[in-house]
């Protein structure tokens, strides 16, 4: 129950200090951490583009709600501001998966439903961990395979902006 994948998304301000402050807000929880990708954004199209990253972070004393109030503590710490389902935000932190977890809580949906589509969640991911597979759906590097050519190229890595 201890191990999770988080994504990490900034569209507003300094985004990559956002997404640091994830890095350095979950400290030695974190295992790994991806590349930040800039992305273009989906579902609502007309906003800037993303820093999107994804971590691996264990902790034996977090179970999976830990991991959700974390995340939103990080959000709110980043003064983030819900305005609009998919619109712009400072930070995002959702849980995408978490060892062993199945839930259809709608506080907290386990796996993150949004990830089969979400190119600039399975890239992160795949590169950190090149076999992943996402419970109910099957490997990572499928899922990101059957996607639009389209959507795997608007996530471009920035090997400028280490974390
Ligand atoms: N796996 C999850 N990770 C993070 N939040 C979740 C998860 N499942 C459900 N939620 C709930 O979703 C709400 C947050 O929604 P939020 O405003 O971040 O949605 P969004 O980022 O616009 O869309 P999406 O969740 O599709 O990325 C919170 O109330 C939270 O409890
Ligand atoms: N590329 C990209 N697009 C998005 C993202 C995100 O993190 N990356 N988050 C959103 C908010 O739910 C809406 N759209």
């Amino acid at each position: 129950m201890s191990r999770a994948v988080l994504s990490l998304g900034s569209n507003l301000g300094d985004r990559l200090g956002r997404l640091r402050s994830v890095v350095t807000g979950l400290g030695e929880a974190v295992v790994r951490v991806s590349t930040v990708y800039e992305t273009k954004p989906w579902g609502v199209e007309d906003q800037p583009d993303f820093l999107n990253a994804v971590c691996i972070v264990d902790d034996p004393a977090r179970d999976h709600w830990a991991w959700l109030r974390a995340g939103q503590a990080l959000e709110q710490a980043a003064g983030r501001v819900r305005e609009l389902r998919w619109g712009p935000r400072t930070l995002d932190v959702d849980v995408v998966t978490v060892d062993g977890v199945r839930s259809a809580d709608p506080e907290l949906l386990l796996p993150h439903p949004g990830t089969p589509e979400r190119a600039s969640v399975l890239i992160p991911w795949l590169e950190i961990d090149p076999d992943a597979t996402l419970p109910g759906h099957g490997p990572v590097r499928d899922l990101l395979a059957a996607l639009p050519e389209a959507d795997r190229a608007g996530v471009r890595p920035r090997r400028d902006l280490a974390l």
